[in-house]
């Protein structure tokens, strides 16, 4: 569905990606990791659009690296931000007709009434977003407008982060529970070992914009160049 090839980012001297290159099957659920500064933001970008990299992005077979950020909205990437920003003077309804028009291209109030619903945002759905909602309502708002893009491929940048342990596990149920509701292919940023081992059939590692590694979660996160990087060891 998606294929990275010698993706490279750099920011004046600082190459945030390094010739980043896999692939992500239709259906998946990939757990994206790494360190803070990894790169796993900018990958993201990359892929979305918000920044233009070296190296190839193809998305179902289609050539997107040149692609405007809209542009790739409509045709099926949806992402969510780390740090949620919904336009605070609109309802959270109006936010998502505003998120579906974008990157759908049309208005279908019966679908954004699902979103809300499969949300637990339905009782919400004609209040401002004017920041008196609770964190978990905004991160639920921000996977809630990414939704509404109608997308096959969903990004999800540290959706889980500021949980605490319980209100995490639902929150991965949810996720799982989108996943094979609306058909999605997932690539998730997530620092927490446990939620990505309980979510996840793959993990891709960045560390300082490379891959590191790649596989089960499992057999991931037991590779000494993974634990390495996380622990800030130095090889002998
Ligand atoms: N717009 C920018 N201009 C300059 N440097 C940037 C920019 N965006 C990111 N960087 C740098 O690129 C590197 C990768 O950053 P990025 O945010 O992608 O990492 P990350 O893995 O998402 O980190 P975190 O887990 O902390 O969110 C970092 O060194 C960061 O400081």
């Amino acid at each position: 569905m998606l294929a990275l090839e010698a993706v490279t980012v750099r920011f004046g001297g600082l190459v945030a990606l390094r010739e980043v290159s896999f692939t992500v099957a239709q259906g998946e659920v990939l757990g994206l990791v790494g360190p803070n500064g990894a790169g796993k933001t900018t990958l993201f970008n990359a892929i979305s659009g918000l920044i233009r990299p070296r190296g190839r992005i193809l998305f179902e077979d289609r050539d997107i690296t040149r692609a405007p950020l809209h542009r790739r909205a409509r045709l099926g990437i949806g992402r969510s931000f780390q740090i949620p920003q919904p336009m605070k003077h609109l309802t959270v309804r109006e936010n998502l007709e505003v998120a579906q028009v974008f990157g759908a291209g049309r208005r279908d109030p019966a679908r954004l009434t699902e979103i809300l619903e499969v949300m637990d945002l339905g009782g919400q759905a004609d209040r401002e977003a004017d920041g008196a909602l609770a964190l978990q309502e905004l991160k639920r708002l921000e996977i809630a407008k990414a939704l509404a893009t109608e997308p096959r491929l969903l990004l999800l940048d540290e959706v889980l982060a500021g949980l605490e342990s319980g209100a995490k596990r639902a929150f991965a149920a949810k996720l799982r529970e989108l996943h094979a509701r609306f058909a999605l292919t997932i690539v998730i940023v997530e620092h927490d070992i446990e939620t990505i081992l309980g979510l996840c059939s793959r993990a891709v590692v960045l560390d300082f914009g490379q891959v590191i590694a790649d596989g089960a979660p499992a057999a991931v996160f037991r590779d000494p160049k993974v634990v390495a990087s996380y622990t800030g060891a130095v090889d002998a």
